[in-house]
């Protein structure tokens, strides 16, 4: 099939030496079956962005809740809002690392993507991970001390910073 608009595309790409494993202490998670060397792309994922009022109220009170993004838009009267993003393909399965997450991201908004690399040489066998950020809604399997936050109103709307 040839494409017309090739502008408007954007070109997939994900890393084929991984595994999601069930049953770690994080829940779900991905894993490397192989090294994968530092800076390879690991997934392009597609984002849908959620802005109304009513549906961001309606996230927050069910399991989505758990996978999405904050995500920082202009209104049109030129206001910066956080709204969500529920991210497609890996990036709602990377748990988080707060010392020593391997996976960082870059965010395009026109063309609605993220994309996630590699930030080191991942070892096979080694979880990939991404940092949610410094306030957590749920204790972080691995540090014992942290306890549960409640967060305020935004933290509450999300568990996945972006910015
Ligand atoms: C975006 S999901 C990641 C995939 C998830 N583990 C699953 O099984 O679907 C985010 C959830 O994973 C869990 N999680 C992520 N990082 C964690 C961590 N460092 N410690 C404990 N749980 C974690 C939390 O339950 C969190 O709400």
């Amino acid at each position: 099939m040839v494409l017309e608009s090739a502008g408007s595309q954007v070109s997939l790409q994900r890393c084929a030496d991984l595994v999601i494993l069930s049953d770690t202490p994080k829940g779900r998670g991905v894993f490397a079956t192989k090294h994968i060397p530092s800076r390879t792309i690991i997934d392009v994922c597609p984002v849908l962005v959620v802005e109304a009022e009513a549906d961001l109220k309606l996230i927050e009170r069910t399991c989505l809740n758990h996978y999405t993004y904050n995500w920082s838009i202009v209104d049109p009267k030129g206001h910066r809002r956080v709204v969500q993003a529920v991210v497609f393909g890996l990036g709602s399965m990377f748990n988080h690392s707060r010392e020593d997450q391997n996976v960082g991201w870059e965010r395009d908004a026109e063309r609605g993507i993220i994309t996630y690399r590699a930030l080191r040489l991942i070892k096979a066998g080694e979880e990939l991970c991404i940092s949610y950020g410094g306030r957590l809604t749920f204790v972080d399997a691995d540090d014992n001390s942290t306890t549960y936050n409640e967060g305020d109103g935004i933290e509450q709307l999300n568990q996945i910073q972006l910015d």
